[in-house]
């Protein structure tokens, strides 16, 4: 279905040739000239030409006697005075004829190996002393014998003369031919600097809405792209900022690609298609003519969509590159900010990017007006699995046995891909045992065989660890929740996350903070703390998979002690570094204050009392909700994530707390939990 004859293919595509292309060929030609010059110089030696031969020979009509050949390599002088056998073994081909301010005259030329006296060669500087006769003789009775009449009778042929540069040239044609074949990689000989973007047009796509399921919020959040790419007047006419950059962030599977090429299909617009890998090269100044180039084609057919996969690989902060491609890169990125800052918003061009990780990204990228807006396309919870086996069996013949509830009910933790890849692994199971249609006992193995793929990649958690996971994200969202100074609680989830995750709890900040009060440090660090104490309310004992928590609990305790002056302490900082103990411990560094010992003492006394002081009152909010922390950890079990309006109502029906209103805004702030540890019960130091 896809189109494979996009522009880049394309050899006739006006505007392939921008700046930085010529820019490159340029470069290559000089580097072939410096080649054809470094290649002649060694290969071809200049012909003795007529002039030197007749001053080689009236040089050698001065009266003297004998030859000196000096190897220039080792500084030795040979002296010579067989001339006749010099100028045979020497052939002329090479020699060059110079006049001495006195007397005698040098012969420069090129020794071969067989010559009498040398077992190498070298190049020869021959003295012609004056005054002997019999040389003189000698030497013309060579010349004359030799090849060298023949170049010295007749005139020079200009072919003969041109041919070691025609051949140099050609040469260097041909590496400039097989360089740009490399960059062209298998396109066409001259499409380098040309995106390599594939194009789909929109008939090509055939992808909906329809297709998309189980990313409900995502798809809700980027309805609104549809609607400009359809009817860009309308939003234009009311003079409405529309969105130039969506930036599409969730681990890999989880429908990306499929969204956005959605987004085309709903809006009916063309739709480019490539990697942030394919602008990475090893030419400075390639990447950043394909990013031109691409926004060049894609404007010519806006409205549409430009989707950039991997955007992390192209678009990682500056400054923090390695040696090697550092340089392209960074200009590919300057090429698209530019871009990005340079077509107006009614242009019609909208750029969605993907990435699994939106923490290296170069700040630059999520400036406004760039990818300002982000989309999460997370892991699917069990109802969202549901639909997305909806989608997929649709191809295929099921027996009525299956019960599709049932089967994504076992595969907490599978994306989208994961769960296509089981609907395919169950039908090619059916078609092997030969039956007629796809039944549970297909979906069940396949499941195993996805799993066991799985597992390589991110445990799946059994039902045990579930209902703790459960518990220990009901105690954060609950804490979270109960306490009126902290951020409200977006998402509650037992959906593992990443590789090291096990569930997680989402805050969202109601807005930018610039500062925090003592009592919003307090609640966090009591939020932090919500995960563990319900555990250990439940099962009295608790997990390793806390040991981040609490890690970051005594981190902001220690920080209010030390720095903020929050403490009974006093006022007082007493930081000697903006360094706290933990993070020079992970550079290695000797944690340095000037405190004495008993100062010292006191803090770690301030700092235990503000964490037991938060425990205190974690437990008893957890005790007197505990009829709220089992329903949630019920419906958690269930469903696997709960969000804000739920978490709302679960509460409100077992033991009212205060009244939350959702925010929206940047930068979520996530609980997550490790599972490292939680599983294998040994305490291991996270790195
Ligand atoms: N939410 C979904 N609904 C239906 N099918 C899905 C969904 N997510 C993924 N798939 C299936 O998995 C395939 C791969 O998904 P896609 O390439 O869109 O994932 P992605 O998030 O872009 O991954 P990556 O980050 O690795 O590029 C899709 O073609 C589709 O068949
Ligand atoms: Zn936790």
């Amino acid at each position: 279905m896809s189109n494979e004859n996009g522009p880049g293919r394309s050899g006739m595509d006006k505007g392939g040739m921008s700046g930085m292309n010529l820019f490159a060929i340029v470069i290559l030609v000089l580097l072939a000239g410096l080649l054809t010059v470094v290649v002649s110089s060694r290969f071809f030696h200049q012909t003795m030409r007529d002039s030197d031969l007749i001053r080689l020979i009236q040089a050698s009509k001065e009266p003297h006697g004998h030859i000196d050949i000096r190897d220039e390599q080792s500084g030795t002088i040979y002296r010579y005075s067989n001339l006749r056998s010099l100028v045979i073994h020497d052939q002329y081909a090479t020699a060059v004829v110079e006049r001495a301010p006195l007397v005698p005259t040098k012969i420069g030329g090129e020794m071969k190996p067989d010559g009498e006296k040398l077992n190498k060669k070298v190049r020869i500087l021959a003295n012609l002393p004056p005054g002997d006769g019999k040389v003189r003789s000698e030497f013309e009775q060579a010349v004359i014998e030799s090849k060298v009449e023949r170049s010295f009778a007749g005139p020079p042929n200009p072919l003969e003369q041109a041919s070691p540069y025609i051949l140099s040239i050609l040469i260097g044609l041909l590496v400039i031919y097989i360089m740009v074949r490399r960059l062209a990689g298998a396109g066409s000989p001259m499409s380098f600097g040309r995106s390599r973007g594939k194009l789909y047009a929109q008939e090509d796509l055939g992808v909906t809405f329809n297709d998309v399921a189980g990313i409900d919020e995502a798809v809700e959040e980027v309805r609104e792209v549809v609607d400009f790419l359809r009817m860009p007047e309308k939003y234009q006419r009311l003079g409405g900022r529309i969105p130039k950059g969506v930036l599409l962030v969730g681990p890999p599977g989880t429908g990306k690609t499929l969204l956005a090429k959605a987004i085309a299909g709903e809006a009916g617009v063309p739709f480019f298609s490539l990697s942030g890998s394919d602008f990475v090269e090893m030419f400075v100044g390639v990447g950043a003519a394909r990013v031109r180039d691409m926004f060049l084609q894609a404007e010519a057919k806006a409205p549409c969509i430009i989707f950039i996969d991997e955007l992390d690989a192209l678009g990682k902060s500056r400054g923090n590159g390695q040696m090697g491609g550092h340089d392209e890169r960074e200009q590919t990125l300057n090429a698209l900010l530019v871009e990005m800052d340079g077509f107006g918003s009614n242009s019609g061009v909208i750029v969605m990017a993907a990435t699994n990780r939106p923490e290296t990204l170069d700040p630059a990228l999520l400036r406004p007006g760039r990818f300002d807006r982000h989309v999460l396309v997370d892991r699917p919870d069990i109802k969202g699995r549901e639909d997305i086996l909806k989608v997929h069996v649709k191809q295929v013949k099921l027996d009525p046995s299956v019960e599709l509830r049932e089967i994504a009910a076992i595969t907490p933790g599978f994306v989208g891909a994961d769960l296509a890849n089981l609907v395919n692994e169950a039908a090619l199971l059916a078609a092997r045992k030969e039956k007629n249609s796809v039944g549970m006992a297909e979906f069940n193995d396949g499941v195993e065989r996805v799993t066991a793929g799985l597992e390589k990649k991110q445990r799946v958690m059994n039902d045990e660890e579930k209902l703790r996971v459960a518990y220990h994200e009901s105690g954060h969202a609950l804490v979270a929740y109960s306490l009126p100074n902290t951020d409200p609680v977006h998402k509650v989830s037992i959906i593992p996350r990443g590789l090291a995750a096990l569930g997680y709890t989402m805050q969202r900040p109601e807005g930018d903070r610039f500062l925090m009060t003592q009592s919003e440090l307090e609640s966090r660090i009591q939020v932090l703390f919500g995960g563990t104490l319900a555990e250990e309310m439940i099962y009295s004992d608790i997990s390793t998979g806390a040991s981040n928590d609490l890690e970051r609990a005594s981190e902001i305790a220690r920080n209010m002690v030390m720095q903020y002056g929050m403490s009974r302490m006093g006022r007082v900082c007493y930081k000697s570094s903006h360094r706290s103990p933990f993070l020079a411990a992970a550079a290695g560094e000797e944690y340095s204050s000037n405190c004495s010992e008993t100062t010292q003492r006191e803090i770690d006394q301030e700092v235990r009392r503000i964490l037991d002081e938060a425990n205190e009152r974690v437990r008893h909010i957890l005790e007197v909700r505990r009829s709220s922390l089992e329903a949630l950890t019920r419906r958690l079990i269930e469903v696997e994530s709960v969000d804000a309006d739920e978490l709302k109502r679960i509460m409100n029906a077992n033991s009212p707390g205060p009244l939350v209103v959702p925010g929206t805004t940047v930068s979520p702030r996530i609980t997550s939990d490790s599972q490292d540890n939680l599983s294998s019960g040994s305490i291991q130091q996270r790195g």
